[in-house]
């Protein structure tokens, strides 16, 4: 079992509060760490958000969402109760100059040292807003930080505009820029199968390593998301973010050490050395699909358009596979193949590093086919790693091989629940640690090799390949592949 260590009191400012995100998964979070005793007495969360209602609506409709968003075993009647108490609601337009009194009258309840987190959970557009609002209301103390949530902008352009606006306000340590993927407890094992085991890294590099595949795969559709699925997609929504920064700690040279700064530094590089795609290059290196009609676990779904209520089609990917390659001695001729979509037929995120093939085998071909060793490193659900080996059939015939797996289950290593991504993140935020947060000049390199592949399919105009929900994306995605001949992990999971 994991230590649990408090951190300070603290006021926990969360813009955004009626929404999805902090209903789903913000106050569950949150739930957890107070029902943990991390979070000390005195700390409250002020829930601030536009419509009209008091402390009392607020704390009924929270006690909704955590019926429907923790596990039943997991909510206690009295920890409930206590947590509702910690929770507070103001009312107030982030983007309107006026109208802020009901909050900073609660802020003023605290000492003017109490550590002070504002959560932006709202759409990106009222980042810069409520920064200044905050500012020209005196609001932010040398304790406060600011979260903000992904997207950081829609393009290279717009991301500058919101990090210059928001750092007019606040200093760069006090910005938390999320990216829920650096809190998942399997995504920061990353970090330790890297540096923290001996046998890996002196593998980890292009004499040994074929190629690298990241998938991240859901079976959800746009659900309630579609205003804002359909002005993003699939490469804004998870690639610029998510599986850049997965393909950064896959990549990444050792940190000098765990600081903020020196991983950041590190993951920086990778994103500066991703090979950019000119125009013409983007057709043959990325595939971008579009769900329609078919069935998922076994239950007819419905397409994308359908899923938005739209009428016109509409040209946003749900699904894209692409080729990524590094300008880097360690990663010369590597590829890393990437791909994520909604209503794939699994909820799964997976990174296979596949090794090369053995120049030369002193076996007989009967021996059966040598397959090379492959590191399967499980991110969700079912967290583990299994290395993919060569070993000799049990059996007194002759010589046969096959390929078993070195399997480890963390659940079963462990045998403890995995905290949500949120809890470490939340926590981090009143700790001040940005360790697992992005910094400024990672976002915009993010966006600055993404917003080519974009301008590409943009100038193109064409509409993305439709794939049948509960598939693997398009067959186009295959061929990505396998034109190079190699495939897919398919034994997901
Ligand atoms: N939902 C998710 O799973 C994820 C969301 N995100 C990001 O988190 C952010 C929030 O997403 P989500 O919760 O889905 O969005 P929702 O549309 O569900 O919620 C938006 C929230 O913002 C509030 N709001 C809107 N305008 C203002 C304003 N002017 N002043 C104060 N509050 C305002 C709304 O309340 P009211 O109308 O009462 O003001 C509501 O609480 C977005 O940036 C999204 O991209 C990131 C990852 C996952
Ligand atoms: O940020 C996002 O992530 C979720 C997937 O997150 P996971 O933790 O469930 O893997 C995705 O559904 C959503 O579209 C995206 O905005």
């Amino acid at each position: 079992m994991a230590r649990i260590i408090p951190v300070d009191t603290f006021d926990c400012v969360v813009f955004g509060a009626t929404g999805d995100l902090t209903l789903r998964k913000l106050l569950p979070a949150l739930y957890h760490r107070f029902r943990d005793g991390q979070a000390p007495e005195g700390s409250r969360i002020i829930a601030a958000a536009r419509s009209e209602m008091d402390d009392s609506n607020y704390r009924t409709r929270a006690e909704a969402a955590l019926q429907r968003h923790v596990a039943k075993d997991e909510l206690d009647p009295e920890q409930v109760r206590r947590f509702l108490a910690c929770l507070h609601y103001a009312q107030v337009d982030g983007a309107a100059e006026k109208g802020w009194e009901g909050l900073l009258s609660l802020l003023a309840e605290s000492p003017p040292d109490r550590i002070r987190v504002f959560y932006l959970a709202t759409s990106p557009d009222l980042y810069g807003p409520i920064c200044r609002n905050l500012a020209a209301h005196g609001a932010i103390t040398p304790q406060s930080r600011v979260v903000l949530e992904k997207p950081i902008g829609h393009d290279l352009a717009s991301a500058r505009a919101i990090n210059d606006e928001v750092g007019s306000v606040f200093a760069e340590p006090q910005i938390f820029r999320i990216d829920h993927y650096l809190g998942k407890e399997t995504v920061q094992n990353l970090l330790a199968l890297r540096f923290a085991n001996t046998i890996f890294e002196r593998l980890w590099n292009a004499d040994v390593i074929d190629h690298v595949q990241i998938t991240v795969g859901e079976t959800v559709g746009v659900e309630g998301r579609g205003g804002y699925y359909d002005r993003s997609g699939a490469l804004r929504d998870m690639v610029q973010n998510h599986m850049l920064q997965l393909l950064c700690l896959l990549a990444m040279e050792s940190p000098v050490t765990f600081g903020a700064d020196s991983l950041r530094d590190e993951k920086l590089k990778v994103l500066r050395s991703l090979k950019p795609m000119a125009p013409h290059e983007v057709e043959q290196l990325t595939v971008r699909g579009q769900y329609i009609r078919g069935a998922v676990d076994g239950r007819p779904v419905e397409g994308y358009l359908a899923d938005l209520g739209a009428e016109e089609p509409s040209r946003t990917e749900t699904f894209v596979a692409l080729k990524a390659e590094l300008n880097s001695r360690r990663w010369a001729n590597v590829p890393f193949y990437l791909r994520t979509g909604k209503r794939l037929p699994q909820k799964v995120s997976e990174i296979v590093v596949q090794f090369r093939a053995l120049p030369f085998t002193i076996f007989p071909a009967d021996a059966g086919t040598l397959q090379p060793n492959a590191l399967i490193i499980r991110l969700q659900p079912e967290e583990g790693m299994r290395l993919e080996m060569m070993t000799k059939e049990p059996g007194p015939g002759g010589l046969h091989l096959r390929q078993t797996g070195l399997d480890i289950s963390f659940e079963k290593a462990f045998g403890t629940r995995y905290p949500d991504a949120y809890e470490r993140l939340l926590m981090d935020t009143v700790r001040g640690s940005t360790v697992l947060f992005m910094r400024r000049d990672e976002v915009e390199a993010a966006w600055g090799w993404i917003e080519p592949i974009l301008d590409a399919w943009e100038a193109k105009g064409d509409t993305p390949r439709p794939y049948s929900a509960g598939s693997w994306g398009p067959t186009a995605s295959i061929a990505l592949i396998e034109r190079d001949g190699r495939t897919w992990h398919e034994d997901l999971g």
